[in-house]
């Protein structure tokens, strides 16, 4: 037998399969999807079986075979549909096969750590040959037993015939695989007390205790009612108390204190209460019935839910997650990253209990791990998660919900640079799933598509427009909030000075005065903290690359975001010497404040890069605003999204504009979509909301539009632009950038490729101008140019912009045209990438 393998070698030269003897006692473990480590260039590396094959199939000289050294795990970590996914992605996205396949497991799949199995407990209480349907090897039982936790490779030799057992047993949780991950997190201990052992006495001494040890007491009298050992932060929070009274307990010899290693699960220990599905509104109704239907016709078919903001769509998706697996059907929820809060987790365990595994960013590589495994060996039916739980490893996919759809969060930006929306199209082709693709304020594409307006021809992962779907109404009559727009020019020639206009102080006082809650965004897009000397204009500017120093105020460095070069703050400015060089720290620090100068004793949580860069910070600080503990919720693009508090009746934005002029030709949708989903954070329950928009260009239609909660009108005037521009929807775009530390010979290079492209364009009969009006099949090649930010970590950036419509096969084009100068010599040491559908143009 002949295994393929995809060696795990990031270069083009290598990016196809190797064949692979697979010796016989690998015969029952290895298959499609297994892990493996092969012996390559004098190395063993690890590698990925993409196929395997009757050794006559082979192209390769029998005597030249090596056999495979050895097996990872004893599960294969893929499934055959994400291998043929990973396929589609290195073609769609023009990347190496081993990064599509990496981009699709859990970090803890990529290092080499050991493996070990073991019974599980429920190992002894089911028949365990029954439940797996597979043969259970003579004495494997009694051995395992015997033996605990024993290492892949020792369990393989002692049974050599026991894969497919294993297998079957490890998917349905007869046996358990352990993974030694070396992952700081993963063995946090924590401080537990332990109640008196002697309850008879600690009682007796509690009701005889001196009355000037009240918070003694207090805490002897907690621990006595405790069932068993509680953690200290939980007993401070809840007897109020500091450690200094619990020690003084220990010390007396009522309580014991123990380090207990804290569970992975980040959920663990957390109670969610469970809720039942609400009636639906009648907007509600309509649009579920139709995901059902689709749903239960197993088609693969695309939507676009466009819902106003609290219209409900949650419970939508909820329901139709119900549908689904009822139907004996999994799901996947992806939700941005940032609104990956435990507010949004809440909803869907509460509805759905242990069946949901979460997966975010903000878990440890064993954390993650875990709720991997969870998928895979069916104790899960529902992931949640960012952008990569597109790639959960379920069987029987029946819908993939993408709430804020239009969030460029769903593109990632290193190699492999997919959109989760295009590999969610392509997945539900691959089960017959269900799309669901939720917003308020739809990416245009997406509109686009929905609404047949499809001069760009293939869209997403080819053809499938969705459908539109519309809930218009928020929940129960509520209305959308009214939009005031201040016109800043004018607050300044009225001799108002300070960031707030008058509409917007009264506002907070109001609030202040009721005791309600407001929401105040600094829209920081465009924005930094920089350093700029107010004498001769001097900015400082990181020495290799051509972008200025970022000014981090707690540790008064100046940092480069690119290269991470760093500096300590100058005191005086290093061109003219003089003090008068101004730190422009954060945004939101100033308005904070400046908050405080004008409302002594106004209590803020600031939510920014700098307060949320601890593990679990921006729960903690979303939690406190939703217990009312403060008045202000201040920060950036983070609090316009999702967040549903019932005593937030304003919202605040200080600046609006501060993205419309930057160069990209998103600018305008994005301001209007921030400032539509901040605004639908105001009046979400009963109390009636308002929002305050203060922008130095109020009569730019992007701020018009979002003020009277117009998408429509804002999609017709951008399509309108977009279109004399001849940008998306209207084409399509891929960005080619290149680098090298030497110009000359960077100019040189990039004017032949260019060159090159244009020739291969002309030669297919495509080439042509794309713009709003030009023929239905063109492809144009812009550049090469100097990229917005010239040089990087000592190398000078250019770049190259495809644009194209109609069924112009540009990947491939370009995949050829490419080839000789990133494999070949052609390339003469120049590094090339390539985004496809790219959404930084900076
Ligand atoms: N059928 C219903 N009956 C009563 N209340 C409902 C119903 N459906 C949703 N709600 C409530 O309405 C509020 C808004 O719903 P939800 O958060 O799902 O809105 P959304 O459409 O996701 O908005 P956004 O895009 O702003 O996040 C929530 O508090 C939710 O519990
Ligand atoms: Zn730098
Ligand atoms: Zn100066």
């Amino acid at each position: 037998m002949i295994a393929r393998v995809i060696v795990d070698v990031p270069s083009r030269q290598t990016d196809r399969p190797f064949d692979y003897e697979v010796p016989l006692a690998l015969e029952g473990w290895v298959e499609a999807g297994s892990r493996v480590g092969v012996p390559f260039g004098g190395r063993v590396l690890q590698g990925f079986v993409v196929g395997v094959i009757p050794s006559e199939a082979s192209e390769v000289d029998m005597s030249k075979i090596k056999p495979i050294a050895e097996l990872l795990d004893p599960l294969p970590p893929l499934r055959p549909d994400l291998i043929e996914l990973a396929s589609w992605l290195s073609v769609k996205y023009c990347c190496t096969m081993i990064a599509a396949l990496q981009a699709m497991l859990p970090a803890a799949l990529k290092g080499k750590a050991e493996r070990t199995v073991r019974l599980s407990e429920s190992f002894e209480e089911q028949e365990p040959e029954a439940a797996a349907a597979v043969l259970l090897p003579d004495g494997l039982r009694e051995w395992l037993r015997r033996s605990g936790p024993v290492k892949l490779d020792t369990l393989r030799e002692r049974f050599p015939d026991a894969g497919a057992y294993v297998k079957a047993a490890i998917r349905i949780g007869l046996l358990e695989e352990q993974v030694a991950i070396r992952d700081k997190v993963s063995i946090r201990k924590v401080q537990t007390v332990i109640p008196p052992v002697d309850r008879e006495g600690a009682a007796e001494a509690l009701a005889a205790w001196p009355a000037r040890a009240g918070k003694q007491r207090d805490v002897l009298a907690f621990m006595l009612d405790a069932e068993g050992p509680v953690p200290l932060q939980k007993l401070l929070a809840d007897t109020g108390t500091t450690g200094s009274t619990v020690k003084a307990l220990v010390d007396k010899g009522w309580l014991t204190m123990r380090e207990v290693e804290a569970s992975r699960d980040p959920y663990a220990g957390r109670t969610f209460q469970r809720t039942e599905p609400l009636p639906l509104t009648e907007g509600q109704q309509e649009v579920l019935k139709w995901i059902v239907a689709s749903i239960d016709a197993r088609e693969p078919k695309p939507y676009l839910l466009h819902g106003v903001t609290g219209s409900g769509k949650t419970e939508v998706y909820l329901q139709a997650i119900q549908r689904c697996l009822d139907q004996g059907l999994q799901a996947i929820v992806l939700v941005p990253e940032i609104s990956l809060t435990p507010q949004m987790v809440e909803r869907f365990k509460g509805r759905f209990g242990d069946a949901v595994a979460v997966l975010h960013s903000r878990l440890s590589t064993g954390e993650r791990y875990d709720e991997w495994r969870k998928i895979r060996e069916r104790r899960a039916q529902v992931a949640v998660g960012a952008r990569s739980a597109i790639f959960a490893p379920f069987e029987s996919i029946g819908l993939m919900i993408i709430d804020e759809e239009h969030e460029s969060s769903y593109k990632q930006e290193e190699s492999p640079k997919y959109h989760a929306r295009d590999v969610a199209i392509m997945r539900a082709k691959q089960h017959g799933a269900t799309v669901v693709l939720g917003s308020a304020t739809p990416s245009l594409e997406s509109f686009a598509a929905a609404t047949a307006v499809r001069p760009s021809g293939n869209n997403g992962a080819g053809g499938g427009a969705p459908l539109l779907l519309a809930m218009p109404d928020r929940v129960a009559g509520r209305p959308m909030p009214p939009v005031t727009v201040v016109d800043m020019r004018e607050e300044l020639q009225g001799g108002n000075r300070s960031m707030f206009s008058r509409t917007l102080y009264a506002g907070l006082a109001d609030r202040l005065e009721r005791g309600e809650q407001s929401v105040l965004l600094l829209n920081r897009r465009g924005y930094s903290t920089f350093v700029m000397c107010r004498s001769c204009g001097y900015t400082a500017a990181c020495p290799h690359c051509d972008i200025s120093l970022t000014y981090h105020q707690k540790t008064r460095v100046l940092r480069c975001h690119y290269c991470g070069h760093s500096e300590n703050a100058p005191s005086a400015c290093p061109s003219c010497e003089s003090e008068h060089i101004r730190f422009f720290g954060t945004g939101t620090q100033k308005v904070e404040e400046e908050l405080a100068k004008l409302f002594p004793g106004i209590r803020v949580i600031r939510m920014d890069v700098d307060t949320t860069t601890e593990k679990g910070s921006h729960e903690k600080l979303l939690k406190q605003f939703g217990e009312r503990k403060a008045d202000v919720l201040l920060g950036t693009q983070m609090v316009a999204k999702g967040l549903d508090f019932p005593y937030v009746t304003l919202v605040g934005v200080v600046a609006a504009d501060t993205s419309l002029h930057l160069p990209d030709f998103r600018s305008a949708e994005r301001t209007f979509q921030l400032l539509t989903q901040v605004a639908g954070r105001a009046g979400r329950h009963e109390l009636p909301g308002e929002v305050v928009v203060q922008s130095y260009a109020p009569e730019h239609y992007a701020i018009q539009t979002a003020q009277h909660h117009d998408y429509d009108a804002f999609v017709r005037e951008e399509l309108a632009h977009r279109r004399a521009m001849g940008y998306p929807p209207y084409c399509r775009l891929i960005l080619v950038t290149m680098s090298h530390e030497q110009l000359p010979l960077l100019t040189e290079v990039g004017d032949r490729f260019a060159q090159r492209l244009r020739d291969a364009a002309l030669a297919a009969g495509v080439y042509g101008r794309v713009d709003g009006t030009s023929g239905p099949r063109a492809l144009d090649v812009l550049g090469p140019v100097a990229s917005p930010i010239a040089r990087m970590k000592d190398r000078y950036r250019f770049q190259c912009m495809i644009k194209y419509r109609g069924n112009v096969d540009a990947t491939a084009l370009l995949r050829e045209t490419i080839r000789p100068f990133m494999e070949g010599s052609e390339g003469r040491g120049v590094q090339f990438g390539i985004d496809v559908d790219p959404h930084m143009i900076l």
